[in-house]
């Protein structure tokens, strides 16, 4: 098998896996994996498609700037962008963008605030935090349509080799140097949005 078979099957079988979860309502989310540094190329997921199927045309190899590689009648993610900030700001080598009615609800009650944080959580040793006071901070990002502004606005939270930003009303990304990483870190992110809505219904 080639290093891109083996990124392609890499990537489908974390597609499934967040599948099961039901994390592609409606052919939101994209997801994408680093194939080589030099030249920076990776692949993404091919625009509007029903990500819980498992096909030929599930992805597409794209260069530094997003484009397709090879001739395709395939279309990149409409966020390839990202992505694109991601695999050129940092060492990731995966990055996994999904909507979820929690991680949606959590971005528009704390969307005002810029930013939520979480302490206390044994999970945040997830995110490489091991101090018993260790405090989780993630931004949270205007929705901006225009694509190039939403990327450029969520350059400015791509500074380490693994992160995670919410966009309001919209959803997560989150990269991790290996694939493994990134999704642990979606989990994690997740178990604590549920964790904080579940919380707020006990403290009204
Ligand atoms: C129907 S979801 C709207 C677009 C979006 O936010 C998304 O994650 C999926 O877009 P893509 O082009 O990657 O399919
Ligand atoms: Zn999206």
């Amino acid at each position: 098998m080639t290093n891109l078979q083996q990124r392609w099957e890499e990537l489908a079988d974390i597609k499934d896996e967040l599948a099961t979860r039901d994390w592609f309502m409606g052919t939101s989310g994209n997801l994408a994996i680093k194939v080589s540094e030099s030249p920076l190329q990776f692949l993404v997921t091919a625009s509007g498609k029903d990500k819980r199927k498992r096909t030929s045309e599930d992805f597409l190899l794209v260069d530094a700037s997003g484009q397709a590689v090879e001739e395709t009648h395939l279309k990149p993610s409409a966020e390839t962008l990202l992505h694109v900030e991601i695999y050129n700001k940092t060492k990731a080598g995966c990055s996994l963008h999904v909507h979820t009615v929690e991680n949606n609800v959590v971005s528009e009650l704390y969307g005002d605030q810029g930013e939520i944080t979480f302490k206390g959580q044994e999970i945040i040793k997830a995110f490489d935090k091991w101090e018993e006071d260790a405090t989780l901070t993630i931004p949270i990002i205007y929705n901006h349509a225009h694509i190039p502004t939403l990327a450029r606005e969520f350059s400015e939270h791509v500074q380490e080799d693994t992160g995670v930003v919410l966009i309001r009303n919209h959803g997560i990304t989150v990269w991790g140097r290996t694939p493994f990483e990134a999704k642990k870190l979606l989990e994690a992110a997740e178990f604590l949005f549920r964790y904080q809505l579940r919380l707020m219904e006990f403290t009204k």
